[in-house]
């Protein structure tokens, strides 16, 4: 690279091998489209094909070490993979997440409720008494209520729940647990409302996650678990490299005795979210205020890191569920969706095996582009109740930005600003190690999650699936 006044020259490698001096500016437009043209040249992005429920192939992930990895459903499409990491890779993550502070776990939900004050809505309770009736017999019954509540309000209530809450309101005062509209038009609805806060903060068995996590950084670490762990990533997903390297950090989750997930999406479907780019393109447009995202997660791989006594399975409600429509889900309503009460009504429950992985497709392949395309609604799915015992997973989400073009930019930003950054830190600390002097960290490690608007997300319109 030579510098001549204020144009800076350099030398750009073109396709035939040939040289050739460019401008910096069409240099990096070169960049971008060798990044771009991987991508094109490579399509369609790789999905490892299911072939059948039960069957197994013998990967090599590391040099000398097979994996098996076994299809556990086609649609979402489904594998796990028994010892994927050892005992003591599972113990490593966990000291790593230990010595990190754990925060209570939570949804976009959530972090939604903290920019927005609740709308005060002025409800007349008769109309909403007939919207909630929905088998029209003029009365609510306990069920009615159960799914009416739904998991907006950030909870989940059981049908015994309902009836503590209609015994602390005095709500049903003729005790036959049906409402009339004269009952029902009778209670206060913000009572309600401040019963089922009150419920849901108490123990955090109502919560529609009931965890604590922390994040690992996975890229530019020099960990050897973590960057071990990424290289077999790379090569059982067949994704490209950059793909891998620039995805959200390691999500370390820990569930106590009652801790769950209820049943959620982990990614956002463009369908429902419109105009909305994905998460990881916010660095780009960090300045617009104005722009809307959503998550962009094509694939999860979930690793068990212990063993759970009793409980804590991953459920998929309606895995491979050949008579899935959207009149049967909303059928079956909460109840789909409650994993505390329904976990083994799910149609795929995986026991958490101590070093075993799951590994599943969130998106399809769109087959006119070869890219990701739409969410898969088959891979709705959560944590059961630990039962007996604790339980630490971690969450491996795999980003990929909606066209290959994107990616690209993405990529060729990430590279830039901040795996740049973190290798010359790290480059920075190792020397300091070695000339024996205090390490000391003045800045926190570069996040690449800063880049995502939220980090989880729950379900989100279940009535429009
Ligand atoms: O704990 C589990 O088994 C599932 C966790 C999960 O789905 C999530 O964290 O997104
Ligand atoms: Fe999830």
């Amino acid at each position: 690279i030579s510098v001549e006044g204020a144009s800076v020259q350099n030398v750009q490698k073109e396709e035939d091998g040939q040289t050739r001096q460019c401008e910096q500016e069409s240099c990096e437009q070169l960049e971008l489209q060798a990044i771009e043209n991987e991508y094109l040249d490579n399509l369609p992005l790789k999905q490892l094909d299911g072939i059948k429920i039960g069957h197994e192939r013998k990967l090599e992930l590391a040099p000398g070490q097979f994996y098996t990895v076994r299809t556990l459903s086609l649609r979402p499409l489904l594998f796990e993979i028994p010892n994927f990491l050892t005992d003591e890779e599972c113990e490593h993550i966990i000291q790593l997440a230990e010595e990190k502070e754990l925060t209570n776990s939570t949804t976009l939900e959530d972090m939604e409720e903290y920019d927005e004050e609740p709308e005060e809505v002025d409800m007349n309770m008769e109309d909403l008494f007939e919207g909630l009736d929905e088998n029209k017999d003029g009365f609510l019954d306990v069920d009615e209520i159960v799914n009416s509540l739904e998991v907006a309000h950030g909870g989940f209530f059981s049908e015994n729940d309902i009836k503590d809450m209609y015994k602390d309101l005095n709500m049903d005062p003729d005790g036959d647990d049906l409402l009339n509209v004269g009952e029902f038009v009778s209670v206060n609805e913000s009572l309600i409302r401040d019963w089922l806060d009150e419920r849901t903060e108490r123990g955090g068995a109502n919560k529609v996650r009931h965890s604590k996590q922390t994040w690992l950084q996975q890229s530019s670490t020099n960990d050897s678990v973590l960057n071990i762990l990424r290289e077999k990533v790379i090569n059982l997903t067949g994704l490209p490299k950059n793909v891998i390297e620039n995805s959200e950090q390691l999500q370390v989750v820990y569930y106590e005795l009652g801790g769950h997930y209820h049943a959620h999406y982990d990614s956002e479907d463009v369908i429902k979210h419109e105009n909305a780019t994905c998460g990881q393109m916010a660095f780009n447009f960090s300045d617009n205020d104005e722009m809307t995202y959503r998550l962009c997660r094509f694939m999860t791989i979930l690793y068990y890191l212990n063993d759970v006594e009793e409980g804590g399975e991953t459920a998929f409600p309606i895995a491979d569920n050949e008579t899935f429509t959207t009149e049967t889900l909303r059928a079956a309503g909460n109840k789909l969706y409650d994993l505390s009460n329904h976990c083994k009504d799910s149609n795929i429950v995986v026991k958490p095996e101590k070093g075993k992985a799951v590994m599943w497709y969130n998106h399809i392949i769109d087959e006119e582009t070869g890219w990701m395309g739409d969410m898969d609604n088959f891979t709705l799915h959560g944590g059961c109740d630990v039962h007996t015992g604790r339980k630490w997973i971690a969450n491996n989400w795999i980003n990929v930005a909606d066209t290959p073009q994107e990616q690209a930019a993405f990529d060729k930003y990430i590279v830039e600003v901040f795996r740049n950054e973190t290798a010359q830190k790290l480059e920075e600390e190792k020397k300091k190690k070695s000339a024996d002097e205090p390490v000391s960290i003045d800045a926190p490690p570069l996040n690449i999650n800063d880049a995502f608007p939220g980090k989880d997300i729950q379900i989100d319109n279940k009535e429009e699936l």
